[in-house]
């Protein structure tokens, strides 16, 4: 951690972000060729090859489980391939470290977030960056200089004085990205960079990988965005089992193209043809002034039976701090709750399970998984705390069967229901947190961002999975950043600076009409 002090005043080193003394990088050329990986015999990549021009951004496509994070991780240092050369320049690069890849210039935005959970937003930043000084101390208003300068491109001012453990997964991202984008660096990597970003966020984003690209900056882009794979990138690797499928020129290619290459079929697109059904007159959950400032206060909506209610908002909007207030994960200060009638206020997630009121969290690896648990004993987590009946047992042979058919219905890619949860691919994973609340059977279902990380293939499998489970009468309050999913809700609300600015109904809740609605002065709103 090159020695990182919490409390130091001084921010060790990086080599040095802030002008003058910053080495000039230039771009360069990368070869992966002929790269291998298994894990315990489980093929992650089997003679994969890409290759990256300086000032070009390559994509990254694939299924969950295809093999894309493991070649960036690789890549970076942080694993090691079984066969495989890496060649920066023409030259055979040996990357047996994160520091050897730091040192080759290449900077890493991973999928998972490697902050330092207790570290302000500025000593994460300071991570990982060699010194050039003596006792590799730099100056720390330099650093927060170059941040700010980062975050001014992307349209966000970065919280860098608080634990970053302490913000909202959005606000932790921006932390991570600002990381790898301030860095001076030859080639950037980016696993899902705009996982939790709206449209207009990522455009911004688009912006500075434009801007890095004309100084001869090679990009690698991951993500299972495919229209902004499309837009972003010249090329586009595809990979599918740990196999190069192709390489395509971007512009050779359309959604329906690139899904087909993924998947190696024809896969269902969501289109605009809004909820199935209508929602039922009763109001499930209805909630008025709910507070809990500065970050949120009087936040009032209802939801329905059956409704599936979207909330769109920008980052740092509250959408995610609404949603842990209604289950207790943080306590409100201010206002009141009604439950089928009944009052209600959960002090814990596990007091708002017992109601029959869950949240499928953003983070999924820190709050919506026990890592080091089976796929089997998380799918029977959330059922068992859901019990409301004393005589609950546990019937080994019937959870195995409902473990399976969730493992089909949400296509979990592993090789047995024993395997830990740690080994599977990101989306996998956010595959097993959904199906681990699926199965509790709520009766208010909440999902913040239910879609990150998931590929297309599975996307409509949860898009309809959704729309099934409104139709027998749970209601789904469903956060996204991506404004096109919100197509699958009956009414969407809109959530600024910590408050319900208004709701549109699903007809009219197009991307570009909720754009509007996340960006306009509160004077200029106008929402029915
Ligand atoms: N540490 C590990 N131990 C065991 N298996 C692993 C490990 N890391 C990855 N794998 C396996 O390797 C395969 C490729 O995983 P990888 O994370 O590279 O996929 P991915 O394409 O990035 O998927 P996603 O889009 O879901 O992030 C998967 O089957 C995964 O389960």
């Amino acid at each position: 951690m090159s020695g990182v002090q919490p409390e130091c005043d001084a921010v060790p080193d990086t080599r040095d972000p802030a002008g003058a003394r910053q080495p000039r990088r230039h771009g360069v050329s990368l070869a992966m060729e002929g790269i291998s990986k298994q894990f315990g015999g489980a093929i992650a990549l089997d003679n994969a090859s890409i290759s990256l021009a300086p000032g070009r951004v390559l994509g990254l496509c694939g299924a969950n489980g295809a093999g894309k994070s493991t070649l960036v991780r690789i890549l970076a240092g942080a694993e090691q391939a079984d066969s495989g050369r890496i060649l920066v320049d023409g030259r055979e690069v040996r990357i047996d470290s994160p520091r050897a890849a730091t040192a080759l210039g290449l900077s890493f935005v991973h999928q998972e977030l490697n902050l330092v959970p207790k570290f302000s937003g500025l000593q994460n930043l300071a991570l990982g960056y060699r010194s050039t000084r003596p006792l590799g101390i730099i100056d720390r208003r330099a650093l927060r200089a170059r941040a700010d300068e980062v975050g001014e491109m992307l349209g966000y001012r970065i919280t860098l004085d608080v634990p970053v453990e302490r913000l909202p997964v959005a606000e932790r991202w921006m932390v991570s990205l600002t990381r790898g984008l301030m860095r001076p660096a030859n080639l950037v990597a980016l696993d899902e960079p705009t996982a939790s970003f709206t449209a207009e966020e990522a455009e911004r984003l688009y912006r500075v990988i434009e801007q890095l690209t004309a100084a001869g900056v090679g990009i690698l882009y991951i993500s299972h965005r495919l229209d902004e794979v499309l837009q972003v990138t010249d090329q586009i690797c595809v990979l599918r089992n740990g196999t190069v499928v192709g390489t395509y020129e971007s512009d050779s290619l359309d959604v329906r193209a690139l899904t087909h290459h993924i998947v190696g079929r024809e896969v269902e697109l969501l289109e605009r043809r809004g909820p199935v059904g209508a929602p039922g007159e009763r109001v499930r959950l209805s909630v008025r002034g709910l507070g809990r400032p500065p970050q949120i206060h009087g936040v009032d909506f209802d939801l329905r039976e059956g409704e599936i209610l979207g909330v769109a908002g920008l980052v740092g909007s509250g959408r995610t701090e609404i949603a842990r207030l209604l289950v207790g994960a943080d306590s409100a200060t201010s206002g009141t709750m009604v439950l089928d009638g009944e009052p209600y206020r959960a002090r814990t997630p596990h007091q708002a399970i017992r109601r029959g009121v869950c949240l499928v969290p953003e983070e999924r690896r820190s709050q919506g998984l026990v890592l080091s648990g089976s796929i089997e004993d998380n799918l029977q987590m959330a059922a068992m705390g859901a019990s409301r009946r004393m005589s609950a047992v546990y019937r080994p042979r019937a959870a195995r069967r409902i473990t399976k058919s969730l493992i089909h219905r949400f296509g979990i890619k592993s090789r047995s229901p024993r395997d830990p949860v740690h080994s599977l691919s990101g989306g996998n994973q956010q595959k097993v947190v959904l199906g681990k609340y699926v199965r509790s059977e709520p009766s208010v279902l909440i999902l913040d961002e239910p879609t990150v990380g998931v590929d297309v293939g599975a996307r409509a499998d949860i898009y309809r999975i959704i729309t099934e489970l409104a139709g027998t009468g749970c209601s789904v309050l469903m956060i996204s950043s991506d404004f096109d999913e919100l197509a699958i809700c009956h009414r969407v609300i809109v959530v600024r600076a910590g408050t319900v600015v208004g709701s549109v109904d699903g007809a009219s809740a197009t991307k570009s009409r909720l754009t509007e609605l996340c960006f306009a002065r509160f004077d200029e709103q106008e929402i029915t």
